[in-house]
């Protein structure tokens, strides 16, 4: 058992040691087959925890897991805020602890065949996050962006290493994209099914509270819809409980091939962000430190 101290892994250096999301695929498949697998999958991931710090419109999510094929324990904490009196601060700041458990990809399944537009709605931390990903593993032809907040987009745009065309509108930059990804903090929809291209896939990331929500009832029901988390997605996706949309599978019953992944149909991915994944990322990190100490 370690009797080491614990190390400290600031965000840069967690940059350096991870440089890019997508060597994570191959571990962050796996773990959500596992997790889809149910109790012989062997991940312990139990609903977060979401303390409300009403007074400041605020949030802080508890999200423990274990993963028994990684042998890897951890917890994240993070906060979110809704409304921050310093709009340069982050909406979010998350801090991943790694136990010793001893003592304490994403394949694009989803992606339709040809994808030639990709469309990112929202400016923030998981735009330029998910930019970077779609852009290292699909060749589009196009990335449109659109934010609340123009002058976010082409600060955005302009600090990328391909072309983005900022659009004025959301539907400007919705209408004809293949994948459009929703990265925003909106409570309200900002995606309308009358916009969205038949057979695209959206990836819905942000709407995280079971009041909040990103994409219409008209979309939400008329597309085929895959979770990360059943429970999760009933207990907290706004689109999921106020749209009564029926979920076709878990993206770990799509990997593992237990349900189809329906390319030619539209699709939402409905995402809530999973506590294994932190673990599957904190591990590759901190084995990354190891090796290199
Ligand atoms: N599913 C998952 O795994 C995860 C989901 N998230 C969620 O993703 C979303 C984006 O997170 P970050 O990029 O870190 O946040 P951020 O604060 O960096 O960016 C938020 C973006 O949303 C825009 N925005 C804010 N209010 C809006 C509104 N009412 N309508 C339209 N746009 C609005 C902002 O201008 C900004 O472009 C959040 O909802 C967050 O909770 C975050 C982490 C993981
Ligand atoms: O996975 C995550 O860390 C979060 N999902 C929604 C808010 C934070």
């Amino acid at each position: 058992m370690s009797s080491e101290p614990p190390v400290f892994i600031s965000a840069a250096e967690v940059e350096r040691l991870l440089p890019r999301a997508s060597l994570l695929l191959p571990g962050l498949e796996a773990a959500l087959c596992n997790f889809s697998a149910g109790a012989a999958g062997g991940v312990e991931q139990p609903l977060r925890a979401v303390v409300p710090v009403r007074p400041h419109g605020g949030f802080l999510g508890v999200m423990p897991a274990y993963s028994a094929a990684d042998d890897a324990l951890t917890t994240k904490l993070v906060t979110f805020y809704e409304h921050r009196g310093d709009s340069a601060a982050p909406s979010h700041r998350a801090t991943v602890l790694l136990f010793d458990p001893r003592c304490g990809s994403l394949r694009a399944l989803l992606m339709p065949r040809s994808a030639e537009v990709l469309c990112i709605l929202g400016a923030g931390v998981q735009a330029r996050s998910h930019y970077e990903i779609f852009t290292e593993l699909f060749p589009f032809t196009e990335v449109r962006l659109w934010s609340r907040t123009e002058q976010h987009a082409l600060r955005l745009a302009s600090s990328v290493g391909g072309a983005v065309r900022v659009c004025g509108t959301a539907r400007e930059a919705v209408v004809g994209a293949d994948v459009i990804v929703t990265v925003t903090m909106a409570t309200t929809p900002i995606l309308f099914g009358e916009w969205v291209k038949p057979g695209a896939h959206v990836n819905a990331v942000g709407a995280s509270r079971p009041d909040w929500r990103e994409l219409d009832d008209v979309l939400m029901k008329s597309s085929v819809l895959v979770v990360d988390s059943r429970e999760a997605a009933l207990a907290e996706s706004g689109d999921v409980i106020l749209s009564g949309a029926e979920i076709f599978a878990e993206l770990g019953e799509v990997l593992k091939g237990t349900k189809p992944a329906l390319p030619e149909k539209t699709t939402v991915f409905k995402s809530l962000g999973m506590a294994v994944e932190d673990t599957i990322a904190a591990k590759f990190v901190y084995d990354a430190w190891s090796a290199g100490n």
